[in-house]
């Protein structure tokens, strides 16, 4: 492919960068876009990247979707420049006719546009969208000061901010969780957030892949966005960027800063044995509130089964699964001031008990 060939005269790959907090729904939106891109007779391409050391949510995706994996950081700081070359890379190698970059829940979008517009100079790109998944429930929650349990911290709420802001497309996903009363304050928010962007409603992410063809091109989008987030007062950003990170034998945990993001850490545990289901779900569902999300891959021994679990916003999810490859049972915590080494103890403990 000649890759050096002025705008005018070359077919650009649009890109589409799916965003959203922890949990709001994002890889439910692309397993169902990256299937209708292939019963379409498209060539979809991902980049999915993870801020803990497994690629978990890849295992959900159609296997003949070319894929890149960023793994173990955050692709709007840490590892920005990898972005650009495994984009770079899925561009040469597969010309794919879309490509959606799914971001980690703790990603702001906006920071991508600059490495985007990089590889725009030297690759058929142009990135087309940002959608934002904000997932019901837990937005509801977050703005109701009548509610206080299971609140973000300020720097979280920062982050959700940026991430609503940056959208050109933003999904209201799980409606199934609330009433409408709570969608209209949810909207009411958004649009303060973000006065100019498109909102539509979904279950399950049930939106369709042609949205984002429908609309408009990013560029004089992001342009009035930028320009309208600078009028909008935010929570301002307390920390920098940078990620700490500590191991032993079959742990990993980071500690992800950055000028929003807040001290998250990522902790990944490797699972030796097979435990039993219900005191997994119990241990799962006694999780501490600053735990935003876990997910991993569990072997039950009450059923032999492999399970990818899930838990987000206190919703928990088992899901029987063949792991493409070589995959080890792994649990994968994400949250702030957490300590999960002890939480782990703790489930140790119920377990033995
Ligand atoms: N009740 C309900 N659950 C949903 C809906 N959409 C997604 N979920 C569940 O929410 C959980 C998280 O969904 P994901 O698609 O993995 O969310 P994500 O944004 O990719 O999460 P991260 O990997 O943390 O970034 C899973 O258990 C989904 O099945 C919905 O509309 N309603």
């Amino acid at each position: 492919m000649d890759l050096i060939t002025s705008s005018s005269e070359r077919h650009d790959i649009p890109v589409v960068i799916l965003a959203g907090f922890l949990g709001s729904g994002k890889t439910t939106l692309l397993q169902q876009w990256t299937q209708q891109c292939l019963q379409q007779g498209m060539k979809p391409a991902v980049i999915m990247n993870e801020a803990g050391d497994v690629n978990l949510d890849g295992q959900l995706l159609p296997e003949d979707v070319n894929m890149e994996e960023l793994l173990g950081g955050c692709i709007c700081c840490s590892i920005r420049g990898d972005f650009g070359m495994k984009l770079l890379e899925l561009v040469q190698e597969h010309q794919p006719d879309v490509v959606y970059v799914e971001c980690t829940g703790i990603a702001e979008p906006m920071e991508l546009v600059d490495a985007l517009t990089d590889v725009s100079l030297y690759a058929p790109v142009q990135l087309t969208h940002i959608v934002t998944l904000v997932d019901a429930l837990q937005m509801s929650h977050w703005i109701d000061e009548t509610v206080s349990v299971n609140k973000p911290s300020r720097k979280m709420m920062h982050l959700l901010q940026e991430q609503i802001r940056a959208a050109n497309l933003l999904i209201v996903n799980k409606c199934d969780l609330v009433q409408e009363h709570d969608i209209q304050r949810v909207e009411q928010q958004l649009k303060q957030w973000n006065k100019e962007t498109t909102i539509v409603y979904a279950e399950q992410a049930q939106v369709k892949h042609e949205l984002w063809q429908r609309s408009f091109v990013l560029s004089d989008e992001l342009s009035k966005l930028s320009a309208q987030a600078e009028q909008t007062p935010t929570i301002p950003p307390t920390c920098s960027c940078q990620i700490d990170n500590g191991h032993d034998v079959g742990c990993e945990a980071r500690t992800h800063h950055h000028s929003s993001h807040a001290h998250v850490t990522v902790w990944t545990r490797a699972l030796p044995t097979a435990v039993d289901s219900h005191t997994f779900e119990l241990w799962l569902k006694g999780l501490p509130q600053h735990v935003y999300r876990a997910k991993g891959i569990v072997t039950f021994s009450d059923t032999t089964k492999r399970y990818m679990f899930q838990f987000a916003y206190r919703q928990t999810e088992f899901i029987p699964i063949r792991p493409q490859g070589d995959i080890d049972d792994v649990i994968v915590l994400i949250g702030e001031q957490m300590d999960a080494e002890q939480l782990y103890v703790e489930l140790q403990e119920m377990l033995r008990a």
